[in-house]
């Protein structure tokens, strides 16, 4: 089955009469299986309504998601979500708390033991599987949370703004470990963020959105090598991708 993400005419308006908002659309795209696409924009333009609908956590006012050729209709379990705040339970281990995405869906935790052991590993946090979650910094935090999203081989994932309120050290690292896994898996990914470097860094495509209602300003394909290492980003093709989306926002006056 195909992973690709489809809005057609996709749209939400919160409320009605005179006290509506227009928050999000309408936008018709279409994001191609095993892509890294990030939106770019303002805040309040709707980016994460769109994550919300996208879910199936929200409704749409007018048009349709589809996920693989399905219609999306109610709440998927099927895909991989991560928000600026986790959702760690505290009573259970790191550990525990993987395993919690696993028992939820049914799935076997025998059959999945390696997988897990993986997954932690890869966010260097194979010693602290058997900790709980106030004793792990805040990035320690974020890291579990992404392998909580991972653990049942979505092939969807919607991350939004995940790297929020990280420190900027601690930021560049999962970025780093985020884009060694996506190489892996290449699953099919939604990524919000405000940080123009940050989009650049991981995306096939870059989705820059306008002020509310948004609606998708331009895609920029980011034509760059991966892994985006330092050498990468510190190259002039980076710089100037960086440059072409500030413009954009300098046009919106919102830097
Ligand atoms: N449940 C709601 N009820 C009413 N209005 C809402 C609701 N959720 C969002 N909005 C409005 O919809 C608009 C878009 O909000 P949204 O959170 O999607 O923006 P965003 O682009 O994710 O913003 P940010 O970058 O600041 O996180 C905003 O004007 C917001 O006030």
């Amino acid at each position: 089955m195909s992973h690709h993400i489809e809005f057609a005419g996709l749209k939400k308006v919160f409320g009605t009469g005179p006290d509506a908002v227009q928050a999000f659309g309408p936008v018709d795209l279409s994001i191609a299986e095993g892509e890294f696409i990030s939106l770019l924009g303002p805040s309040g333009c709707g980016k994460s309504t769109l994550m919300m609908m996208t879910s199936g956590l929200l409704e749409a006012t007018e048009g349709t998601v589809t996920i693989g050729g399905s219609q999306v209709k109610g709440p998927q379990t099927d895909i991989g979500v991560m928000f600026q705040d986790n959702t760690l339970v505290p009573w259970r281990t790191v550990r525990g708390n993987v395993e919690l995405q696993l028992e939820m869906r049914g799935k076997s935790l025998k059959e999945f033991s390696d997988k897990i052991d993986n997954l932690l590993a890869s966010v260097h946090l194979e010693d602290f599987a058997d900790r709980h979650p106030y004793e792990l910094s805040g990035g320690m935090q974020q890291r579990a949370a992404f392998c909580q999203a991972m653990v049942h081989d979505p092939k969807t994932m919607l991350l939004d703004e995940p790297l929020g309120k990280l420190d900027a050290m601690t930021r560049e690292r999962i970025r780093s470990d985020l884009q060694r896994l996506w190489m892996q898996e290449r699953a099919t990914v939604i990524f919000v963020t405000h940080s123009i470097e940050e989009a650049v860094q991981l995306s096939t495509k870059v989705a820059v959105i306008t002020p509310r209602p948004g609606t998708i300003e331009r895609i920029i394909e980011i034509d760059l090598p991966f892994p985006r290492d330092f050498d990468v980003k510190n190259s002039p093709e980076f710089a100037a991708y960086v440059r072409e989306i500030q413009e954009i926002f300098r046009g919106y006056g919102v830097i």
